[in-house]
């Protein structure tokens, strides 16, 4: 599933990186499919994966509005309802987010070799405090945090507006966005990362279509995957096990 890596086709080297979290370094996408499909049900309708990429990333009431549109419920809920109705079953489900493979050891590689990075998430800040209470350790490796409800963000992704926040708010970091290395699961995060004028390498989940790799420079099957060489990043000391 591999497409040659960006370095290989002429991209510079990258001196930053910048995460998303859902579906990136946490398995939490399948909280928010469970509950839409929990919602949807009542309506005698059913959740697919061409209606979860349309979703996925964005700040929560983009993706609210595109799902009671496009499923023609609108008039029964209003967007601002299913948020209100998802949020009681979402609290109870992120405190119990796991890492996805790989993602603790590329953030504790990264540290160790002082290469900066930081998490741009659509998520709220209050969701991404549910979501990584049990890896706190892990996530306070971060530089910072942009966190969807940012009131710098004006516009969710696709809009560039949360990577060109993140990449300014390092301290001294590079002007040129081509220096930053952007790492996304979902279509509208591959293109708020190209918007931005960034790098992506994006791991999607493997049930979302193919066609929405085409505007990655690099797609993988696991963060495991990932070779820091491809982006004159320091190697892995060892292997991955
Ligand atoms: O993928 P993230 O971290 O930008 O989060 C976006 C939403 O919260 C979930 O799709
Ligand atoms: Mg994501």
């Amino acid at each position: 599933m591999a497409k040659p890596s960006a370095a290989v086709s002429g991209k510079g080297p990258i001196t930053h990186v910048i995460f998303d979290m859902d579906g990136l370094l946490l398995d939490t996408e399948k909280f928010y499919t469970e509950v839409q499909e929990i919602i949807l049900a009542r309506y005698n309708k059913t959740f697919d994966w061409s209606l979860k990429a349309k979703m996925m990333g964005k700040k929560a009431i983009e993706a609210a509005r595109v799902f009671v549109e496009e499923t023609g419920i609108s008039d029964s809920l209003t967007a601002e309802d299913f948020l209100v109705e998802r949020e009681a079953m979402l609290q109870k489900l992120f405190p119990t987010s796991e890492l996805m493979p790989g993602a603790s050891r590329l953030i504790k590689h990264l540290h160790e070799k002082a290469i900066p990075f930081c998490l741009a998430t659509g998520s709220h800040r209050r969701h991404f405090e549910l979501k990584t209470q049990s890896h706190r350790e892990l996530f306070s490796l971060m530089h910072h945090v942009v966190s969807g409800d940012d009131p710098e963000i004006k516009q969710g992704k696709p809009s560039p507006d949360i990577f060109l926040a993140a990449a300014k708010r390092f301290e001294g970091g590079p002007i040129d966005p081509i220096k930053y290395l952007v790492f996304e699961d979902a279509p509208s995060g591959v293109h708020a990362a190209k918007n931005a004028g960034m790098s992506v390498v994006m791991v999607p989940d493997s049930r979302l279509d193919s066609s929405f790799h085409d505007a990655a420079d690099q797609v993988l099957g696991s963060l495991l995957d990932f070779n820091p060489s491809d982006w004159g990043l320091p190697p892995f000391d060892n292997p991955a096990s």
